[in-house]
């Protein structure tokens, strides 16, 4: 819900980083065009630099974001922007910026830096006395375990009221993540299919064809498994499966989330493929002999009267063949077809709600073709053809956190059911295995399936 809180400065910590770039920075941009930018940003990075060449890195990430650029609007954002040089480790940073902040009260702080110095930085905060008024928002992933991500939030909790915490996971911030909840459950043509009697198993796959390049440092201490499958893939997978929330506050959606991560088990150490592109080694600032999976593949139970039985494979890696995040229910195949003179086996239908790039919804069909062969026949739609564009993630994410809408961000709870859920992955970690730049990954992933329909290619633009 939108508060009375307001932030009266951000502060960005990781200013020079990959994130910032690719879309803190284009994210401000859009709200300053839409006049939705009130308050002065300061950004916190480590190496010295004048105005200007923030300004500059600025200039860059918008103009390699922005098909065009609305040069008075970047000029008013570069505008209301200062510098604080420092090590995000020494109290002398935090001296600087409590001069830079001077009287405001209420600054949101954004750490999108390593995680390892979220603990250090909330520390150097708090004996700086500038936690007061404000709230700190901490992007994923939160804690480096089950075990961590408690000791984090016990550190934070003690120095901040719950209400100041903002644990930030962009996906929840999507548009078709978020339509997900309305989709299901205004549509009874998908509710009344969304459950074991019609869902034989359900697929969920993020593949991006870039690597990690100039990342290293950061994917060197996290690999795909706590990059993306511990936050986004299952928070997604909660909406997916929860049932109807009962009212419209954030708790109550919220609850419902976490009773899905509640019935689901610990993830099984032999259902678990591990995967490294070949030439990852090679990639300045990674370990010459790093074990680090750049892929995942996982099999997981939800075990409640909705979904028992139904298996849920996710899979997430890097350089893959193409950048395609979707969800895929594959339904029950139909009885076999009597009146057709040679019936066979008609395939299943599916249901394929894809989140990136192109959000949207394929329903498979099966329909006869000339040579009277079954073919699959889908029937899509697109959501920004059919809805209008939407707001990008971040700038959804930081307007809310700005001023002081806490509805897209995840509690502790379920934070914690989702390192529950993977951590016999992270303490039993099997052997990682090479797979080519460009392909799907390793092909051991493809025994993960066996007995269910095999991994479907994804729906591509
Ligand atoms: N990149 C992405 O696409 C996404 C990232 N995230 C999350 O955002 C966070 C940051 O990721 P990302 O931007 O990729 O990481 P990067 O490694 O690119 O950036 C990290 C930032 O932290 C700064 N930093 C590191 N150590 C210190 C220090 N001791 N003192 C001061 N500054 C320091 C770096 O400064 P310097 O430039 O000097 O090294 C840099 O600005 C992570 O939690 C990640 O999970 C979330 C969604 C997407
Ligand atoms: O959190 C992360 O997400 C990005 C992918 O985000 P998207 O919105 O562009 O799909 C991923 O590349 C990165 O490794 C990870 O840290």
């Amino acid at each position: 819900m939108a508060g009375t809180w307001e932030a009266d400065t951000l502060v960005i910590f990781g200013v020079t980083g990959d994130l910032a770039r690719k879309m803190t920075f284009p994210a401000l941009y859009k709200l300053e065009g839409r006049g939705l930018l009130n308050c002065p940003v300061v950004g916190v990075g480590r190496r010295e630099m004048s105005h200007e060449e923030l300004a500059d890195l600025v200039r860059t990430a918008v103009e390699g974001a922005e098909e065009s650029v609305d040069r008075a609007v970047l000029e008013r954002l570069t505008g209301r922007m200062a510098y604080v040089a420092g090590d995000l480790t020494v109290s002398e940073t935090y001296g600087r910026l409590a001069q830079e902040l001077g009287r405001r009260r209420r600054p949101l702080f954004y750490l999108e830096t390593p995680p390892a110095l979220f603990a250090p930085i909330v520390d150097q905060l708090a004996s700086a006395r500038l936690l007061g008024q404000a709230r700190v928002a901490l992007e994923k992933p939160f804690g480096h375990d089950l075990a961590s991500a408690r000791a984090l939030d016990r550190k934070l909790t003690a120095v901040l009221d719950e209400s100041q915490i903002l644990r930030v996971d962009h996906f929840l911030g999507k548009e078709p993540v978020i339509e997900l909840e309305y989709l299901r459950f205004a549509n009874s043509a998908l509710a009344e299919l969304w459950h074991r009697d019609s869902v034989v198993a359900i697929q969920i796959t993020m593949a991006e064809e870039f690597g990690v390049e100039g990342r290293a440092g950061f994917y060197e201490q996290v690999g795909a498994l706590r990059d993306v499958i511990q936050n986004h893939l299952l928070l997604v997978l909660a909406l997916v499966a929860m049932d109807p929330p009962v009212g419209p506050s954030a708790t109550d959606l919220w609850d419902k989330r976490i009773e899905v991560l509640r019935a689901m088990p610990e993830a099984d150490v032999h259902a678990y493929v591990r995967g490294q592109y070949i030439g990852y080694q090679q990639l300045p600032g990674v370990a010459p002999d790093s074990t680090v999976e750049t892929y995942a593949a996982l099999r997981l139970e939800i075990n409640n009267w909705r979904w028992d039985g139904v298996p849920v494979f996710i899979r997430a890696g890097k350089r893959l063949p193409v950048r395609v995040t979707e969800v895929r229910l594959i339904l029950r195949e139909p009885p076999r077809l009597g009146f057709l003179p040679d019936p066979g086996q008609v395939a299943g239908n599916q249901i394929v709600l894809r989140i990136d790039p192109e959000a949207g919804m394929r329903l498979q069909l099966s329909a006869l073709d000339e040579e009277s062969a079954w073919r699959p026949v889908p029937l899509d739609t697109i959501f920004a053809r059919e809805l209008g564009k939407p707001l990008a993630p971040y700038e959804r994410l930081l307007y809310a956190a700005l001023t002081g809408d806490d509805k897209y961000f995840a509690p502790q709870r379920a934070v914690e059911e989702c390192w529950r859920i993977i951590q016999p992955l992270l303490t039993y970690p099997p052997p990682v295995h090479p797979y080519p730049p460009g392909s799907w990954g390793p092909p051991q992933a493809d025994a993960l399936v066996a007995g269910s329909p095999p991994w479907q290619r994804p729906w591509v633009p």
